[in-house]
């Protein structure tokens, strides 16, 4: 068999004894190589928290490695991967030697919960109890999937916080801990009075915030990160303390370390479950899902329970961690090189696996978005055979550099939509070629578009694009566009389900039959909802060019576009210069208008909306009327009071036809209207021989100016 990785890896000191074992044992080869992928491995995770293999891939190796070492000792050497802890330190952090060291559990992975059952026998023959005595009883906690860390107080203060590292020397990452929130630098209670005390615990990232990085990451065109593992791994182990604060980090507290003995002012306990109690007491958060199990029928159960549960925990899990409850008796059973005899880490089926990318397909979402989706080899990933994975968006593909036929990591965590993380070494030979986003839509051909600044591809055919037929129903619908009462959710489920209706122009087609019969329709609601669509028809541009869901038109914009053009063909026909014209409309919100209209498809849809008698009043359209409105230019000031029209109403009418009203006579004024009562203005306006109208004269005008213009009435009652 190959060797699992083909990256170069750190030193390896097997070799010491190769002269001692004959080189051809393809046994000793085999341990070799495991040696070698291991410790690859163990630097990628604990040095760099950058793993290239899922973790289940990595229990796998190890498994093996421990089997063979188990069936030759003699091989065994104290740098073999099983008898080590962690990693490293890393250079940077000042090193923090652990007064107990920190740690590993030994990992059960068979995921079945009567695996619980051996390690209670165990337990029970290492404590030398008979057949008749009552069971032992364990504290079983979830396995939060995080970094593990070391916190000392002094009397109460926290004075040092470290990482497990080798398990003898940690990283001294105390300014970065004291970022998070959720670590005490205060206990209080009794923990303020104890002189030295070490309280062990998780850091980690919960799910929601975990995905909320990343997808700030992606937004940010940012390498994301693999799992909240690695992610709370890295920002814990990050130089600048500022980067850690800006990472959303959590913690639980589920042991002790070093602590002063009562004799020198330090808690008593008896059992692990009065620890779990007195941390919570002290200030930190300890997880409500422990529960005191005993004997290992309970256990099995509790690891049911968890199992059943996980999906839905705000954070990740890798399986349970079972201890011995009394801590005399954890003490007689001691420890062996790397772990503790009284736990056990008891799996779940991992959430990371290994498979390859048959191909890689794009969908086509509601809103016209499209996904690059991984078609994978089955896998069974996080309790569910997994097929289709997502790969966000065409950025995000290329970053990763995902290709047809690779081996990738994939993740499916709690109910977040399965993704591919990474590509997993070894690269096949020769690689599939680069993913490229088709230029027009899989599933309606209209063309693809990626808008500066935005992350995504769209499809820009939204009136007929099948994939987005509910969407485009329900938008045209709502009441602020064509305001069809009565068309919801449910009934444009069934409408585009059943295939009555392909897209907002069937509407108008619909008929009695159609729609009763349906859920919820009875024929009182179905002709109410006929009605409803045929009130429709009536209605003004600015509704209808909003109610076709072009990208970025809004209410707003629509009203300026109708204002602007007057008439939908001259939207229609107008190139993105003539669009930037419009107020308000930039170079993004233009092209998008332009590229709707270039559809051919969505053209039909507006000829067929129009056909169905979807009318409104048309204009020739701000921009010609002002161009061409005959009191363009002139100026007029209002004095006195009018017969007829307040000074508002005359205002607004001569505004209307393009003049200015201004509040004092000059040189510049065409003219001046006088009513009643007129002072100085009329007396100046002589002087500078000014025309003065009264309201008549200023009725003409208007009249002359706008023969349509039916204003005339009065205001006044
Ligand atoms: N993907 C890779 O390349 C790679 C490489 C190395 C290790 N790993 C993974 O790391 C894990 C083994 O590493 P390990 O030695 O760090 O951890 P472990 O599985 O041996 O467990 C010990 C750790 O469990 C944690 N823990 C969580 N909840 C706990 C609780 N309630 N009580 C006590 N401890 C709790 C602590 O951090 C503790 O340090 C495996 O899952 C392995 O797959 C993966
Ligand atoms: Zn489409």
């Amino acid at each position: 068999m190959a060797a699992p990785y083909s990256a170069s890896a750190p030193a390896e000191q097997g070799d010491l004894f190769a002269a001692a074992t004959p080189a051809s044992d393809p046994e000793w080869q085999r341990l070799q190589a495991l040696r070698q992928a291991l410790h690859h491995h163990a630097w990628r995770y604990y040095v760099l928290d950058d793993p290239e293999i899922p973790d289940a891939e990595y229990d796998r190796l190890f498994a093996e490695l421990r089997e063979l070492e188990a069936r030759h000792p003699q091989w065994v050497t104290p740098d073999s991967p099983t008898q080590r802890v962690g990693g490293q330190p890393l250079q940077g952090f000042a090193p923090v030697r652990h007064a107990v060291p920190m740690l590993s559990i030994r990992t059960e992975t068979d995921t079945e919960p009567a695996a619980a059952l051996a390690f209670d026998a165990r337990i029970r023959k290492d404590l030398g109890l008979g057949p008749d005595e009552p069971p032992v009883l364990y504290v079983a906690e979830p396995k939060f999937d995080g970094l593990a860390i070391g916190l000392r107080y002094e009397y109460g203060v926290l004075v040092c916080a470290a990482t497990r590292g080798d398990g003898e020397t940690g990283e001294d990452v105390t300014p970065n801990i004291r970022t998070i929130g959720q670590i005490p630098l205060r206990l209080q209670g009794e923990g303020a009075r104890v002189p030295k005390l070490e309280v062990r615990g998780e850091v980690y990232m919960r799910r929601d915030d975990f995905e909320a990085l990343n997808a700030r990451q992606r937004e940010r065109g940012d390498k994301t990160f693999v799992n909240p593992r690695n992610a709370a791994a890295g920002a814990v182990r990050q130089l600048d303390p500022r980067i850690t604060a800006s990472r959303p980090l959590s913690f639980f507290a589920y042991g002790l370390g070093e602590v002063s003995p009562p004799a020198e002012g330090g808690p008593a306990f008896e059992t692990h479950w009065d620890v779990l109690q007195a941390l919570r007491g002290w200030g930190f958060p300890v997880t409500d899902l422990a529960r005191r199990c005993a004997g290992g029928e309970a256990l099995a159960a509790y690891h049911r329970d968890m199992g059943a549960q996980r999906d839905a925990l705000p954070f990740d899990i890798d399986g349970v961690v079972y201890k011995v409850d009394r801590l005399d008796w954890q003490r007689t059973l001691g420890f062996v090189t790397r772990e503790p005899r009284w736990a056990i880490a008891h799996k779940y089926p991992a959430q990371e696996q290994l498979t390859r990318v048959l191909a890689i397909d794009v969908q086509v979402g509601r809103t016209g978005k499209l996904t690059p989706v991984a078609r994978l080899e089955p896998v069974f990933v996080g309790g569910v055979t997994v097929t289709h994975a997502t790969l966000h968006n065409a950025d995000e593909v290329a970053r990763k550099d995902v290709r047809v036929g690779d081996t990738v990591i994939v993740r499916r965590a709690g109910d977040v939509i399965p993704e591919v993380v990474a590509v997993a070494p070894p690269l096949p030979e020769p690689r599939g070629p680069a993913f490229a986003m088709p230029t027009s839509c899989p599933v309606c051909g209209s063309a693809v578009v990626r808008e500066p600044g935005e992350v995504d591809h769209r499809c820009s055919g939204g009136l007929y694009c099948p994939a987005q037929r509910k969407q485009a129903i329900l938008h045209f619908a709502q009441r602020r566009a064509m305001d069809i009462e009565g068309l919801g959710e449910k009934l444009v489920d069934q409408l585009v389900d059943g295939q009555i209706v392909r897209g907002v122009a069937d509407l108008y087609r619909l008929g009695l039959s159609s729609l009763v019969g349906l859920e919820r329709m009875a024929e009182k609601s179905a002709s109410n909802v006929l009605a409803a669509i045929e009130a429709s028809k009536s209605t003004t541009l600015a509704r209808f060019l909003f109610a076709l869901g072009i990208r970025h038109v809004g209410e707003r914009t629509a009203r300026d576009l109708a204002r602007h053009f007057g008439r939908l063909d001259a939207i229609m026909d107008a190139s993105v210069e003539q669009l930037l014209q419009v107020p308000d409309v930039g170079p993004v919100v233009a092209q998008s208008i332009h590229t709707f209209f270039a559809q051919p498809h969505n053209r039909e849809v507006v000829e067929q909306l129009r056909a169905s008698g979807v009318h409104w009043p048309e204009h020739e359209g701000a921009a010609a009327e002002a161009a061409a409105a005959p009191l363009a230019g002139k100026t007029f000031v209002l004095t006195g009071t009018l017969p007829n029209w307040s000074r508002e109403h005359a205002t607004a009418l001569i505004e209307a036809a393009g003049g200015k009203v201004s509040g004092a006579v000059s040189r510049k004024t065409d003219y001046v209207v006088a009513g009643e009562a007129a002072g100085s203005k009329l007396d100046k306006a002589r002087a500078l021989g000014v025309t003065i109208l009264d309201e008549a004269g200023l009725r003409a005008l208007l009249q002359e100016a706008n023969p349509v213009n039916p204003e005339s009435g009065s205001d006044r009652g």
